[in-house]
């Protein structure tokens, strides 16, 4: 008999995107992101991190003081690794999971790329000028914008 237990794209997905943002070093806000084609195949995966080749024990990871000595100029935002880290073949039509909603940056690159759709967990920052700049270039270009509903579910993983 089959089993009606199993978890939905929206979870399967933005499980993906949480499980993803584990993988940052930022102390203060992990971020994942899961990039998905239009029949539910992934396509790419990413993390907020320091760009390749940019020791992470060596770049700052502070929020405040002099901008060169915190990570703001120079962390590559999980939308931006995840659109990065797909090598080949086109995000036209694609959906974007995010863990944070995206900023003004990740917006631009989410529309240049083809992306249609974002689907994201939280939106903390959403009083920022840039939150409210990329809620309007998504507006303008059409891509649809959609809060995932928690389920609740819990998925014990023993790792
Ligand atoms: N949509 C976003 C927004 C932010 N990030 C990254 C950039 C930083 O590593 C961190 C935000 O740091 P905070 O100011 O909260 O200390 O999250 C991202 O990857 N995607
Ligand atoms: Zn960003």
């Amino acid at each position: 008999m089959k089993r009606n237990d199993y978890i939905s794209w929206d979870e399967y997905f933005m499980g993906i995107s949480l499980l993803s943002a584990q993988r940052s070093k930022d102390s203060h806000t992990q971020v994942g992101a899961c990039i998905v084609s239009q029949d539910n195949k992934i396509l790419s995966v990413g993390y907020n991190g320091m760009p390749t080749g940019c020791s992470d024990d060596e770049m700052p990871w502070d929020r405040n003081g002099e901008f060169l000595d915190t990570k703001y100029p120079f962390v590559c935002h999980a939308e931006l690794n995840a659109i990065l880290n797909h090598a080949a073949g086109s995000l036209q039509n694609a959906k974007i999971y995010v863990s944070l909603f995206p900023c003004n940056e990740c917006a631009k690159a989410i529309i240049q790329s083809g992306i249609k759709e974002v689907v994201y967990w939280e939106d903390k920052y959403a009083d920022t000028d840039g939150v409210k700049a990329s809620k309007k270039m998504f507006e303008l270009t059409g891509v649809k914008i959609r809060r995932y509903i928690p389920t609740n579910r819990e998925i014990t993983i023993r790792l």
